[in-house]
């Protein structure tokens, strides 16, 4: 319905449509320029905190991983085991279709030879996709305002949880982005690391025709919801990227990596 804006989580299971996700903010080689530049930025600092950062362990969750793989690539030269998470069925779905290499699935190698490259060799991109295939153990339905997140699945303490632009979706205001924000901290050893990007003056992006909002975040508002669940922030990168205001109305990003107190 034109002019209708979609919230939470029914919606997305009946409104959002992966296919047009991936075309419009992860065409990468042949998209549009704000957009490309926010997918190196976010692969940048994934590469560094994966690599020179220290980051590493058994097991990562990601969580909110939508339909794509990106935000995994460097992740998976430093975790044992992935498990990857989402709300909505039809991203779970796509997930599964290219971690099984089916007809039909996303074309991520753009985006991964650019990541090859910053690991200093591109021609390994084939590889990189078996290393992350084999990697990804488990992909499960999460629902990030619920307690516990994963439900009743069975998980392991994470030695990392990663959450790349979902949260701003997932939560209409700041005290659920907070209560969020502590059930993460929950799926975490102590000393455990929380890494996120998170779209800062998000208003709402498209999928498609159809318009999703979500909780509109101040950096400083960030910083404090991470601090107050218990993490201690180790770094943190804030730009002034924003998208192309056709697909995405938001006015910087922000970049943080934080550990998980002994208390927390
Ligand atoms: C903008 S997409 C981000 C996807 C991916 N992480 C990325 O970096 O592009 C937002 C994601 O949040 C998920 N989401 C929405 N509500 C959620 C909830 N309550 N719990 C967990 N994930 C949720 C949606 O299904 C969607 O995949």
């Amino acid at each position: 319905m034109a002019g209708k804006v979609y919230m939470g989580g029914e919606d997305y299971e009946k409104e959002f449509t992966p296919k047009d996700y991936l075309t419009t903010f992860y065409s990468f080689d042949s998209g549009t320029v704000a957009e490309q530049e926010i997918v190196k930025f976010s692969l940048q600092n994934l590469y560094q905190t994966f690599s020179t950062g220290g980051v590493g362990g058994d097991v990562l969750i990601d969580i909110g991983s939508g339909p794509t793989i990106y935000q995994l690539l460097s992740a998976c030269e430093v975790f044992r085991e992935i498990i990857a998470t989402d709300y909505t069925p039809q991203n779970l779905q796509e997930l599964q279709k290219w971690l099984k290499k089916e007809p039909g699935a996303y074309d991520w190698s753009s985006i991964v030879q650019h990541v090859c490259e910053l690991e200093g060799d591109r021609s390994r991109w084939q590889e990189k996709e078996a290393k992350l295939r084999r990697t990804v153990t488990r992909v499960l339905r999460c629902d990030v305002t619920k307690t516990p997140p994963l439900g009743s699945a069975q998980v392991p303490l994470a030695d990392c949880v990663l959450t790349f632009l979902a949260m701003e979706c997932a939560c209409p205001d700041v005290d659920t982005y907070r209560a969020a924000l502590r059930r993460l901290a929950g799926l975490l050893k102590p000393g455990g690391h929380l890494v996120t990007l998170v779209t800062l003056r998000f208003q709402h992006y498209m999928v498609g025709p159809k318009k999703f909002s979500g909780v509109y975040l101040e950096k400083e508002t960030v910083e404090k919801a991470i601090q107050d669940a218990g993490f201690q922030v180790l770094r943190c990168n804030c730009v002034s990227l924003s998208y192309s205001e056709a697909y995405c109305v938001n006015d910087g990003l922000y970049f943080v990596v934080a550990r998980k107190g002994p208390s927390a």
